[in-house]
């Protein structure tokens, strides 16, 4: 289940992956929550990455692998600094720190700062804030570029009412993946109003 190893980096980053399995304390997604992240990526050929709640950077990890075969860019943003450092940490150990942009801030104040157009976002931070973030980078949003948000399964307060918003919106195309426990949402941005 693994991307096939093409190349070094390939090689060190799924070596880090693999030894780091069982150790992600901070509320870090599944592995395969992670391949499901770097195959949305690889398959659309996104480019201009933000992550919502970056923890100790495991999904960063997926994603920048992704980004990585794609030549793009991630934009990971966290708020609690003993996180952000050890995700930082963690980034170098994978090899994958030229491909990530880590904050350490509010994404409450960050998100709607981030200038210039996005093509993959992965919304994983404070669940009552899902809506805010979306409606913050539905303008820089491009289109045919993807919104994801984690923990979509259970529609529990928050996740909830950012599902209702999205799936209310006409020009995205809104769907869970099955694959994934948690529950992945996934929106397509299919035209620019
Ligand atoms: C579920 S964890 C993220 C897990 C990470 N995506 C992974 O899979 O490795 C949620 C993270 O969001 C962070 N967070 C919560 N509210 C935030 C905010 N307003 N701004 C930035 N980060 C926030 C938390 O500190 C926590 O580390």
């Amino acid at each position: 289940q693994y991307p096939e190893v093409e190349n070094e980096l390939d090689k060190k980053v799924k070596t880090f992956i693999v030894d780091n399995a069982h150790s992600w304390r901070d509320m870090n997604v599944p592995l395969s929550d992670g391949k499901i992240l770097y195959d949305i990526i690889v398959k659309n050929n996104y480019k201009s990455a933000v992550e919502i709640g970056t923890s100790t950077g495991h999904s960063a990890i997926w994603i920048a692998w992704a980004l990585s075969k794609t030549g793009g860019k991630l934009t990971t943003i966290e708020i609690d600094k003993n996180r952000y450092l050890q995700a930082r940490a963690n980034f170098k150990k994978a090899g994958v720190s030229d491909f990530i942009d880590a904050r350490l801030g509010d994404a409450h104040e960050l998100v709607p700062q981030l200038p210039g157009k996005y093509d993959f976002v992965f919304c994983d931070a404070d669940r009552y804030w899902f809506k805010n973030y979306f409606i913050a980078m539905d303008p820089k949003m491009k289109r045919g570029g993807c919104f994801t948000a984690h923990n979509a399964a259970q529609r529990s307060r928050g996740i909830r009412e950012f599902l209702e918003y999205v799936e209310s919106l006409n020009n995205y195309e809104t769907s869970i993946t099955k694959d994934s426990r948690a529950g992945i949402s996934m929106s397509y941005k299919t035209w620019e109003k």
